[in-house]
């Protein structure tokens, strides 16, 4: 795709244009009378009007040429309005600076000119024509940047070692946390859920370890996605696993819609989704046999006392599940000293200076993971540790002991009642105060 670039097109000059057509006209007039052809009235002593120049184009033309254009004419209409619809005349504006980024973007290679005055879109820009991956830069470019350069100074003004959640940069120049100043705008909330999903499409791998835990269990129920955004990762999983449900919990609603919209039809059944905080504990869910709690790249949101807090309130969804419902943790799990490449460890390292710049938080050690769990409840026990990828997976039972007979738990709350929506709205339940959306 070629567009031009921000010149001014040269007015018509109309004089040399009256002029080409008198010329053409008078070829046209020589070559009739040359060839003994009667000269149509319309070209009898008017040359200098040529009021009627549609009458010469189509006598030019002849009548196929007539016909193939009149028929080919919608299809340039169709081509113009997809270019109203999408904006083209105004999307980037005729000015100065434009051409001046658009010049240093071609200098990175990311737009080419291999003509003067004609960009066009090489390898790095046709990479942003995908959705995902463009709102994954994007929000790295709106958000993270103004972060990372307030860091510093915030970090100055007298934080604490590990800064509270609500206590970071953002939450300092905004008065808020980073996800209730995202919360607070739809179009932020779609970017950043599209942001998420397009970092994970950007190294498939990083799901790999959590698809191995899947495929080595053999699970059978409901998958509850804890902080599951728009719910891109159990869509995923729901299409490659078909005999699991999944319910997608997070407390912005714009991204549950948004992935509710999402939906495919051989989805559509298996994936629900369900406004609840992470903060609050885990209500049963009437029917549903939780196979599995995911906690996938939340908990290094938040400062330590905030982790032990979310790990608490996951403690009655494992109690009334039973000992086969494991917790999973999914996120990068630091190394120690030496254990990854440079190259590894600089990647994870470079996320743990994003979470202490945009949320006042970190990335974890496998030790520190185990001792924020056992404070929030010491019955959480490591089964099994996977931290040789990008993102880990920390695999969790809880140890439930004698008192509940190693099985299941009645923990005694009355079950709580969920609405069921079904025309992609939202709908309070009269008796919780939560809300679940389900696209049927
Ligand atoms: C870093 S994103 C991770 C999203 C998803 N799990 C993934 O791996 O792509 C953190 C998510 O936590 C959600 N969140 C923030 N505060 C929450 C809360 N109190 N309860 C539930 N979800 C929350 C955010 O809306 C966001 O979707």
């Amino acid at each position: 795709m070629v567009h031009r670039v921000i010149k001014p097109s040269p007015t018509p000059d109309l004089v040399s244009l009256a002029r080409d057509v008198l010329r053409q006209t008078e070829e046209i007039t020589k070559y009739l009378e040359g060839n003994g052809f009667s000269v149509p009235l319309s070209l009898q002593g008017r040359r200098a009007h040529l009021k009627p120049r549609k009458d010469l184009t189509l006598l030019a033309d002849g009548p196929k040429r007539f016909w193939r254009q009149l028929c080919g004419f919608s299809w340039d209409l169709g081509a113009f309005q997809v270019a109203l619809d999408s904006e083209f005349f105004t999307l980037i504006p005729a000015v100065d600076r434009t051409e001046r980024i658009v010049r240093q973007l071609i200098a990175y290679g990311v737009f080419a000119e291999h003509e003067a005055g004609m960009v066009s879109h090489p390898p790095a820009s046709l990479a942003m024509q995908g959705e995902e991956f463009r709102c994954f830069v994007h929000y790295s470019m709106r958000e993270r940047l103004k972060s990372s350069a307030a860091n510093g100074f915030y970090l100055q003004s007298g934080s604490s070692e590990e800064a509270n959640g609500n206590q970071d940069s953002i939450a300092k120049q905004h008065g808020t946390g980073a996800y209730e100043q995202v919360a607070k705008d739809p179009e932020h909330s779609e970017i950043f859920a599209r942001a998420m999903a397009g970092w994970k499409k950007l190294n498939v791998q990083h799901n790999d370890l959590l698809q191995d835990s899947f495929d080595r269990a053999n699970r059978k129920g409901t998958a509850i996605d804890v902080g599951g955004s728009n719910g891109h990762i159990s869509r995923d999983f729901a299409r490659r696993y078909p005999h699991l449900t999944f319910i997608v919990q997070d407390t912005n609603r714009d991204m549950l819609r948004q992935g509710a919209v999402k939906l495919t039809d051989d989805i559509r059944d298996r994936v629900s989704f369900m406004e609840h905080s992470f903060f609050e504990s885990q209500p049963p869910i009437q029917g549903v046999n939780a196979c599995a709690f995911l906690l996938q790249q939340c908990a290094h949101n938040w400062a330590g006392p905030d982790v032990v807090a979310i790990f608490k309130a996951l403690v009655s969804g494992l109690e009334s599940a039973g000992t086969d419902t494991p917790l999973l943790i999914n996120e990068i799990i630091l190394p120690g000293r030496g254990e990854w490449s440079r190259h590894q460890e600089r990647l994870a390292r470079q996320m743990d200076i994003a979470m202490m710049a945009v949320h006042g938080a970190k990335e974890r050690t496998r030790a520190e993971l185990e001792a924020l769990l056992k404070e929030a409840d010491p019955r959480y026990e490591i089964r099994t540790v996977f931290d040789d990828g990008p993102l880990g997976v920390l695999e969790l039972a809880m140890f439930l002991g004698d008192a509940v007979g190693g099985n299941r738990v009645d923990v005694g709350c009355p079950k709580a009642q969920f609405e069921v929506v079904d025309d992609g709205t939202l709908l309070p339940s009269s008796i919780t105060g939560q809300t679940i959306l389900k696209s049927l």
